[in-house]
Formats: structure tokens, C-alpha cells, sequence
């Protein structure tokens, strides 16, 4: 159901004359500015390292037009920087050109560094200075501190979108649209969880988008278990058991608990109120 190019096995290594080096987890605005030095038929070559949860390597394509292709990071960290290069080289057999950050690091030991990739490449290398936005340098690590502290609105600045997480429904306690109000129940793998609260988000179903508002985090106001459930604004939405993507835009509040289910519910109905009103403002 999801969107995915997989432009990777359509597009022959052969064509690829420049490529982009690196882990690209986020695939954020430092990694864009990369990518805007590659030439038409450039390629991305993400180094995986089976770490990243910020967009996780099946969802990594959708945000390139340029086809990636995977590296595990346990089968090259071995390798000397002459052997890094010519498995490059052999390849991608048409390679003029290579773009990497400052920081760029390679092979065994991580000892060859951008110094190296200029002497030991026979083409055009790129080194792109550190990114940075409003002070902030550009760097997954530094995205994924901001979404566990729940600031959201840096995090998607510095990702240059809405940070977004794909998700398949479950069932809920059952007490959502008896109780409270209707919400869409998710189990979440693979991505990073921003910190528990209540957050301002679109809910995408099935290719349509709607505005809507999710709470993440333990229920200790009910049974105390982990949910993330989202409740689609305006609609009456049946569950489907599509894949459910929620991009997330502003944090409202904390996870909270409620003495009574009726103080849950008023400050659920006001959550709400707050984000149609968002929605309106900014529309
Ligand atoms: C907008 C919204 C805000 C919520 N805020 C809290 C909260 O602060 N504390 C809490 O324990 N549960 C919170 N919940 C979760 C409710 O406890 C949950 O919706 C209820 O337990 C129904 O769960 P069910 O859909 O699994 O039946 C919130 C739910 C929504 C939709
Ligand atoms: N802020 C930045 N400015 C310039 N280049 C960058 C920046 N961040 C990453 N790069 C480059 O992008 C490529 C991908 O790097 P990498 O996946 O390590 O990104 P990262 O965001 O720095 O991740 P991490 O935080 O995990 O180190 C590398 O060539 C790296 O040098």
C-alpha cells in the first residue's frame, strides 16, 4: 500500500556517473544539499548500519528522486581505503564523481577520512561543509534528541518536512468511541517515537490526508498500557487495516493523568478544539 519507488533495481549501475556517500537516515536537509551536487544520473549510496529509525531503509526512497543502493556496514568497515574505492569503482563502473560531507569517514577503522577519498578517487571529489540551520548543525543524531524531547517543530525544520511514521492498525482497549472519542489504534516498528504527549498530526490513509490529533504513550489515566491512537478530525473514519502513516507538527501537551474519565474526556474535547482551530489559522 505504501508509496514506493524502488528505483534502486529498475535503474542500471552502469548509467551512474556520480554518487552520494553516507548512512542518510532522515534523508534531512544536510543530505538534500548533497544530492543537489549530484549530476543527472546520480545515485545514493547509503551505508546501512541497521540503526536508523528516522526513516528506516524500506521508506528511505520516497524522499529522493535519485535511486539508492544499499551497502551493509558490517560486510565493508573491513576493507582499506584502496579497496573501498575500487569496490566502488567496480560498481558503478562509470563513476566521475563522489559527494560526501565534511565529516565523511570510511573503511577499516574509520581512518580514511575526506583527505583520503581525494587521493585515492581518480575522478571529482565533493565535500560539502557542515550544514547548518539557525545554529543547529544538521545531523540525525541531533533530529532524533529533539523528537524525544517532543520538539517537533525544530525536528521537521531541520528534516526540511513533517517528520512522519508508518504504522498497521490494531485493536484498542474498546473504549475509545464508547468513553472518549473514536481513535485509530497502532503498533509502530522501526521508527523513532517522539516523546509521550498529545501532538497536533495528519493521519494519511490510504493515499487521502486528513488533519488529526494522536496521543502516544503509556495510558496511565486507564490501563496503563503503551498506545499510539490517532483521531481523525471531521470525519468518521472506519477502521481499515491499511497502513496507517501519521506525520506529526506540533506537540499540544503532556501525557497526563486523569483522576476520573470524564476530566480525560473534557481535556480530550478540548485538545480537539485547540487543533481545529490550528488547522483553520493556518488554512
Ligand atoms: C487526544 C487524546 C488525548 C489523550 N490524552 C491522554 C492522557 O493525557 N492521558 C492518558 O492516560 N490517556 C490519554 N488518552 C488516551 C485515552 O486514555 C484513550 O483514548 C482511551 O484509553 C481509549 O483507548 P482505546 O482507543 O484503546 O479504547 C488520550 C487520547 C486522545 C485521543
Ligand atoms: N550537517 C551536515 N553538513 C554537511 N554534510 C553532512 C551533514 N550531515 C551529514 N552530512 C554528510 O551526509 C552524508 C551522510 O552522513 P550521515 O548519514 O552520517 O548523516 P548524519 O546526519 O551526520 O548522521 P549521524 O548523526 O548519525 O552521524 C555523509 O557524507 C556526511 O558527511
Amino acid at each position: 500500500m505504501e508509496m514506493q519507488k524502488n528505483s534502486s533495481t529498475l535503474v542500471n549501475k552502469k548509467t551512474i556517473t556520480s554518487i552520494a556517500i553516507g548512512g542518510f537516515d532522515g534523508m534531512h536537509i544536510a543530505h538534500q544539499e548533497l544530492f543537489k551536487n549530484l549530476d543527472e544520473n546520480g545515485a545514493i549510496v547509503s551505508i546501512e548500519s541497521g540503526f536508523a529509525n528516522l526513516t528506516p531503509k524500506r521508506y528511505r526512497q520516497e524522499y529522493s528522486n535519485y535511486p539508492i543502493y544499499y551497502y551493509v556496514l558490517d560486510n565493508i568497515k573491513h576493507l582499506e581505503g584502496d579497496q573501498f574505492i575500487k569496490l566502488l569503482n567496480e560498481e558503478f563502473p562509470n563513476l566521475k564523481k563522489i559527494v560526501v560531507g565534511y565529516d565523511f569517514c570510511f573503511g577499516k577503522n574509520r581512518k580514511y577520512c575526506t583527505k583520503d577519498l581525494k587521493e585515492l578517487f581518480h575522478g571529482d571529489v565533493k565535500i560539502i561543509d557542515e550544514i547548518k540551520l539557525d545554529d543547529i548543525a544538521v545531523h540525525s543524531r541531533v533530529i532524533r534528541e529533539y523528537l524525544k524531547d517532543g520538539e517537533i517543530e525544530v525536528a521537521n525544520k531541520l528534516l526540511g518536512k513533517e517528520y512522519k511514521i508508518y504504522g498497521h492498525q490494531i485493536k484498542g482497549q474498546g473504549l475509545g468511541s464508547k468513553s472518549f472519542v473514536p481513535t485509530i489504534n497502532l503498533k509502530v516498528n522501526e521508527f523513532l517515537l517522539p516523546k509521550e504527549g498529545v501532538y497536533i498530526t495528519k493521519t494519511i490513509l490510504e493515499e487521502k490526508e486528513y488533519n488529526s490529533i494522536t496521543f502516544l504513550g503509556h495510558r496511565v489515566s486507564t490501563d496503563g498500557s503503551f498506545a499510539v491512537e490517532t483521531h481523525i478530525l471531521n470525519e468518521d473514519i472506519k477502521n481499515n487495516n491499511y497502513t496507517t502513516q501519521i506525520k506529526f507538527i506540533k506537540k499540544l501537551r503532556e501525557n497526563l493523568k486523569f483522576d476520573s474519565f470524564e476530566k480525560l474526556k473534557n481535556q480530550i474535547l478540548e485538545d480537539i478544539e485547540t487543533t481545529k482551530k490550528y488547522f483553520i489559522n493556518i488554512y
